[in-house]
């Protein structure tokens, strides 16, 4: 039986990991049965808390994921099962009463800022890629797309930025580069290394 390939993408709050993943699981790999899943959806859920509690919580924080949850879901796609995963709301800071299924398929994309920071997670990538972004740029990206997308007020986005986002991602996500098999210098885009990962898989494929 062939073995199900597994692509880890970390980097940085707004560093184009999402971008990356897309490109490859819709782009470059859309011949192969690919599933791109993102590590956004494994936040714990905590709607027991009210709106306002939610809002204290640091998301930059590993223990804010779901861990035992992906584990399952990453060991049972190893396993070509099917999976369910609920849909997390940004705006809500909650799960949604929504859930996707992803049927299993030979690569899995999982991208996220703990992907490689998580040794729990990090054990299961065949191929590890950092998307190496510059901080002022993903501060500019993170601000924009947090107010026209997650409804964040400019203060808020500055707010967690500098009392959260930064001090976890030099204590956690910035180190977790040393793990990584590629790191992508994502500004315009990377060809180079995008046709490398393609190449490495298909020849995992092969
Ligand atoms: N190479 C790039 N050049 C310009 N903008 C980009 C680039 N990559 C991503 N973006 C933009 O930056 C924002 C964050 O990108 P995204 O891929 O969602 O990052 P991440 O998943 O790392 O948080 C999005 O609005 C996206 O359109
Ligand atoms: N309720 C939440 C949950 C997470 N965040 C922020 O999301 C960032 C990670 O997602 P990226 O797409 O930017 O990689 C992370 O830095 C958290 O601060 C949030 O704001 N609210």
């Amino acid at each position: 039986m062939k073995k199900v390939t597994i692509i880890l993408i970390a980097g940085g709050t707004a560093s184009g990991k999402t971008t990356v993943a897309h490109r490859l699981a819709n782009e470059i790999l859309k011949d192969k049965s690919v599933t791109h899943i993102s590590m956004d959806n494994y936040y714990k859920d905590f709607s027991e808390l009210t709106f306002d509690e939610r809002k204290k919580i640091n998301f930059d924080h590993p223990n804010s994921v779901d861990v035992e949850m992906l584990t399952n879901d990453l060991t049972a796609l190893l396993d070509y099962q099917p999976i369910k995963v609920p849909i997390y709301d940004f705006k809500t800071s909650a799960r949604t009463e929504e859930f996707i299924t992803y049927k299993p398929s030979d690569v899995v994309i999982l991208d996220g800022i703990f992907t490689l920071a998580i040794k729990d997670i990090r054990k299961f990538g065949d191929i590890k890629i950092f998307i190496k972004t510059e901080d002022d740029l993903r501060f500019i990206r993170r601000l924009q797309r947090d107010m026209i997308e997650r409804d964040r007020t400019i203060e808020s986005v500055i707010h967690q930025y500098l009392t959260e986002v930064k001090p976890m991602h030099d204590t956690f996500i910035g180190s977790s580069i040393e793990y990584a098999d590629l790191i992508v210098p994502y500004k315009e885009g990377n060809e180079v290394a995008i046709d490398l990962v393609a190449t490495k898989i298909s020849s995992l494929l092969s």
